[in-house]
């Protein structure tokens, strides 16, 4: 389905094509290592996806009644799929006649998918010819490397310089789980588009950049820039901070435990619990969530869903950088998704 700006939050006025745009730019963004460099951190093979993220949900599709038990382990085993390979998961793995362990031959099942933007770089130049292009970037493990404190995955000061310069080329957005205003907070472009909790919150320079603009409402940010937001859910504030609030209770006594509050999300981290204390930790998630019927939870590289009255971002196994491209009216073009660096054709 196609939306609408009313939807999205952002519509195109006269954005360039990429017959507007030289091809050596594309070249220069392929060669660029940063943005290369933190792809392997964000694959399935490699990427621990250690933490739960809980989002505000529509009601479209009723949830399956099971016990509260099969729902923590439910959680539980599909974070342990989702982060390394563990010696002892290696060890005990069956293996295919081409004597490819499951878990690697799932991996190149994924990687058949998902072909690398950079591999396939002709392939996507071809594709773009005549096309506006807007690059989409996931913040975490994409341009910051992942690190064990959130709040200290910074981004390096050349992988800004590169953005900073892809972004005279094409439209760039950000998206990102994280609250709007953290991930402005790192990358520090006032010409971006940021969409923060999962799309829930999205801003763009007033002006607009290469035509794109943001629907929404005018105002100013901190550094004194004009600009425009949207914030479907911006109802759901107060519920979000009761949520924070009951998290940070339920799970005080549970080491390792953190919360970060990312605005109409919130995540709980896991990355510091022991594994032993997993299952405590999902049960008073859990226990929480349970008082909330509107709220949805994911786990690691899931894509969360939105109330009614949110954009009706698609959701998919592919991840942020395909919603993306449905959040753009079906435009599609280069993705860098969340998932390193990946091509959307
Ligand atoms: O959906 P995303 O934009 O990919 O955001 C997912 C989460 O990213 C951040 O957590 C991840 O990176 C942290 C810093 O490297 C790492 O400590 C954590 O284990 C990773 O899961 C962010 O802190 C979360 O709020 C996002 O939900």
């Amino acid at each position: 389905m196609a939306l609408n700006s009313k939807q999205t939050g952002i519509h195109k006025d006269a954005a360039p094509t990429y017959s507007k745009i030289s091809s050596a730019s594309l070249s220069s963004l392929a060669a660029s290592s940063p943005l290369y460099s933190y792809r392997s951190a964000k694959s399935p093979r490699s990427s621990p996806a250690l933490h739960t993220s809980m989002s505000v949900s529509s009601q479209r599709k009723p949830r399956t009644r099971q016990s509260d038990h099969a729902i923590v382990v439910g959680w539980l085993e599909a974070m342990k799929a989702a982060s390394p390979p563990r010696a002892a998961t290696l060890k005990g793995a069956n293996f295919n006649a081409s004597g490819q362990s499951v878990e690697e031959a799932q991996y190149v099942d994924w990687v058949a998918k998902h072909p690398s933007a950079l591999a396939t770089f002709e392939k996507m130049v071809e594709a773009g010819k005549g096309k506006q292009l807007v690059l989409f970037l996931d913040y975490d493990g994409t341009l910051s490397p992942i690190v064990e404190d959130p709040d200290r995955a910074f981004m390096s000061d050349a992988m800004r310089t590169t953005v900073k310069e892809v972004a005279t080329h094409f439209p760039t957005a950000i998206i990102s789980g994280r609250s709007r205003d953290k991930v402005y907070e790192f990358v520090q472009l006032a010409e971006l588009f940021y969409a923060g909790s999962h799309g829930m919150d999205i801003m763009g320079p007033a002006e607009g950049y290469h035509g794109v603009k943001v629907d929404g409402t005018r105002g100013m940010d901190e550094q004194g820039n004009e600009i425009v937001f949207f914030q479907p859910a911006s109802e759901f504030l107060p519920m979000m901070n009761e949520v924070c609030k009951a998290l940070e209770q339920r799970s005080k006594n549970i080491q390792g435990a953190k919360i970060e509050h990312n605005k109409y999300c919130v995540s709980m981290h896991f990355r510091r619990v022991k594994e032993e204390n997993w299952q405590a930790l999902a049960e008073e998630v859990q226990k929480v969530l349970k008082n909330y019927p509107k709220l949805f939870l994911t786990q690691g590289r899931k894509v969360s869903v939105h109330p009614e009255q949110a954009p009706d971002v698609h959701s998919d196994d592919k991840g942020i950088g395909t919603s993306a491209f449905y959040c753009m009216g079906q435009r599609k073009g280069c993705g860098i998704s969340h998932e390193g660096t990946r091509a959307g054709f």
